[in-house]
């Protein structure tokens, strides 16, 4: 068999040319949010921005700079007084706080287990959901946003609005795959259920609200997700929110 490489890049689709498109995706750890809001954003020309990365980058300036992540006033604080710049493109995703580049440091299991106190800080929810919206409007509102609270919340307009789920076992397994097999099993619970508990106490992302639609990856492969989510955002699209 012949395989040409690089591979031919998809096509871009034009979806709503010159108007807004925002397409919003929600779900639990490992659900696939990520990996497949980047290849909806390259196949739709769309920018990207992953939200989790605010929280990681918030978790790991106050770890960085000895903030105690028990205090909420102090928290809050680093929320509000960081410097945060990040790509807002599917490729070459990079994030800087206070201009030192940490897109490794925030994926360190240290920040992993430490993001739910930023997460679960509603004075630091509220400063990061003011960001997000900002970087929303400043893209054109052409952009797939990635988060726990981006259809209910952060933007509970948008054109195109779903979870992106998986059972628990799917979504262990995919993590465990992802980080190089070396975890064990409990600390891949603590790493994807543990922390999705912690962190479903201030946002529901494990059921879709009014008008989502939901994506179940368990039994699908990558490129199936992928496809089924393009079908949704092509019906929000023409047909509007979920019945
Ligand atoms: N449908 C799928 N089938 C198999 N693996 C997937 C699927 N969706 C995502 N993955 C893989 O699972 C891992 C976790 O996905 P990721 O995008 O990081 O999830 P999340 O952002 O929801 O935590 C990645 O290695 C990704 O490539
Ligand atoms: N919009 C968002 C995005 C992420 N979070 C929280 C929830 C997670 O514990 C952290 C990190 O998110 P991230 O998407 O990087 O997490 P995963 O690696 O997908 O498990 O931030 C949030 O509360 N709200």
């Amino acid at each position: 068999m012949y395989v040409s490489f690089p591979e031919p890049v998809a096509a871009v689709e034009v979806l709503r040319q010159g108007k807004p498109l925002v397409v919003a995706i929600d779900g639990p750890s490992g659900s696939g949010k990520s990996s497949v809001s980047k290849a909806v954003a390259k196949r739709l020309g769309l920018a990207f921005l992953d939200t989790g990365a605010m929280y990681r980058a918030v978790a790991w300036h106050c770890l960085n700079g000895r903030i105690n992540l028990e205090n909420a006033a102090a928290v809050e604080g680093a929320a509000r007084t960081i410097g945060l710049e990040q790509s807002l493109t599917p490729d070459g995703e990079y994030i800087k706080v206070n201009g030192i580049n940490v897109t490794g440091p925030i994926r360190t299991p240290e920040v992993t287990a430490a993001v739910s106190a930023v997460a679960t800080n509603l004075g630091a929810r509220a400063e990061l959901v003011r960001r997000q919206q900002d970087i929303i409007a400043k893209s054109g509102a052409r952009i797939v946003v990635e988060g726990r609270d981006i259809t209910t919340v952060v933007a509970p307009h948008a054109e195109a609005r779903l979870i992106l789920t998986a059972s628990e076992e799917a979504r262990l397994r995919r993590r465990g795959l992802q980080l190089g097999g070396a975890q064990t099993d409990a600390q891949l619970r603590e790493l994807v259920l543990a922390r999705d508990a912690r962190d479903s106490t201030v946002v529901e992302f494990h059921q879709a609200a009014d008008g989502v639609f939901t994506v179940d990856s368990s039994e699908l492969d990558f490129a199936e997700t992928v496809s089924a989510v393009l079908t949704v955002v092509r019906r929000a699209v023409n047909e509007g929110p979920a019945a």
